[in-house]
This record gives C-alpha cells, sequence and structure tokens, in this order.
C-alpha cells in the first residue's frame, strides 16, 4: 500500500472513492476501527467534531500506520488549528462558511465546504474552492440533483454524503463530477460500540468491491 503521507486528502478519496464517516466519542475504539477500514481497502475517514472526545479519536486514527484521517462537523475557524494539531489532514463541513475556508486556506488545510444549492456552490467557488461536499444528498435530491447541478459547473468535483447507502452508492459515484461518497454506514455507533470491528471491515470490503465491479472509470 502506498504511503498516505505523500498523498493528498482529494488523490486519496478519488482513489479509495468512499469516506467513511465517524461519529466516535471512544477512544478506545478509534485504531481498531481506523485498522478495519484499512484492511477492507478503505485507509481514509473523517471524524465528525460532534462529540467531547472526537479530537482525541482523530489523534488515535492518525498514528495507524497508512491511514489519513480528517475532521467532519468542522463549523468554527477556531477549530482548525486544533484539527491539525491533532493530524487532521482534511476538514469537511456541513455547510459552506466563508470565514472558515479562510482560515482553512491560511493553515493549509484542504477543506470540503458544505452545499446543497446552486448559489451555495457559486459562493463556495467564489471563495476558492474547487471540490464541495454535497450535504445532506439524499434529501437535496439525490442522483438527480448532483447530476442537474453539475451541468453548469461540470469542473466542480463534489463529494455527496448524507443519507447514501451501500446499494445507493454507485450511482453517485458513476456521475463524471462525483469523486467520493461519504457515509456513516461503513461503520455505525452500533457496531463499534459492540466492538464489531469485523462488520467495519466486511462494510469496507463491500465498498471497495463495489466501486471495483460497479464502477466503471
Ligand atoms: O456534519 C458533517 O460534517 C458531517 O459529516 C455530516 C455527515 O456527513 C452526515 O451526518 C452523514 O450521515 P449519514 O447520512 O448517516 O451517512
Amino acid at each position: 500500500m502506498r504511503s498516505m503521507r505523500s498523498v493528498t486528502p482529494l488523490v486519496a478519496m478519488g482513489r479509495s472513492r468512499v469516506l467513511p464517516v465517524l461519529v466516535l466519542d471512544d477512544v478506545r475504539h478509534a485504531v481498531a476501527v481506523a485498522t478495519a477500514l484499512r484492511a477492507g481497502g478503505l485507509p481514509i475517514a473523517e471524524v465528525t467534531l460532534r462529540s467531547r472526545y472526537a479530537l482525541e479519536v482523530l489523534r488515535e486514527m492518525s498514528s495507524v500506520d497508512d491511514v489519513m484521517v480528517g475532521a467532519g462537523t468542522v463549523t468554527r475557524p477556531e477549530q482548525v488549528e486544533r484539527v491539525l494539531a491533532a493530524g487532521g489532514r482534511f476538514a469537511v463541513s456541513p455547510g459552506f462558511s466563508p470565514g472558515l475556508v479562510r482560515e482553512c486556506h491560511r493553515q493549509g488545510l484542504p477543506i470540503l465546504p458544505g452545499v446543497a444549492t446552486p448559489t451555495e456552490l457559486q459562493a463556495a467557488l467564489d471563495a476558492g474552492v474547487d471540490t464541495v461536499k454535497f450535504f445532506p444528498a439524499a434529501a437535496s435530491g439525490g442522483v438527480r440533483m448532483v447530476r442537474a447541478m453539475s451541468a453548469p459547473f461540470p469542473h466542480v468535483r463534489m463529494v455527496p454524503t448524507g443519507g447514501i447507502t451501500a446499494a445507493g452508492m454507485s450511482e453517485y459515484l458513476a456521475l463524471p463530477t462525483v469523486l467520493a461518497v461519504g457515509g456513516t454506514w461503513l461503520a455505525p455507533a452500533e457496531w463499534v460500540c459492540a466492538g464489531r470491528y469485523d462488520l467495519v471491515e466486511l462494510a469496507a470490503r463491500d465498498a471497495s468491491k463495489r466501486v471495483l465491479e460497479e464502477v466503471s472509470v
């Protein structure tokens, strides 16, 4: 496996095509989950900063060899420094905030801001972003909306996230503007809390297999 240190987050996402999103608050699971995802072929994860110990989880996960970890639910500029200090390689935000994007660019942290409309997409482009998270993907119109929004913006890459499942991922990935899809289905809290890292690995393996078999590149 090529080292994740030498690739950029966008390259890593474009290779794995699937970005596992983790809502994890117990540091004890961090290394095992990262290892299971990597074993299943997805050496990348987004740890959402929604819980008290999320930064510690991020730090632990990013200590695992050949795993790239970023932070999700980043909403405020003051979080950027903490994400970088914890080893986070990228940030993901549910929405678009010019101040947050400016701070990420200033500190050299790649950011995927969330957009759900053409107006938000244009605002993100004005802020110097060329890859966005399309969120919440399923509730905002799913594959049809991505296709419609991409027509006037064929050079903007999207990472649809929100309501995506194993069964639905390939339809998004078949669109030329979709870099990767994100979601929590690969490592839901129930599995992680129960120590079912084997299920996490299986879900990652299934997703990697679908990328190879169902998505032509
Ligand atoms: O706030 C953020 O930055 C996020 O990361 C939001 C998550 O991407 C979604 O909550 C995904 O959730 P699912 O629909 O369960 O896959």
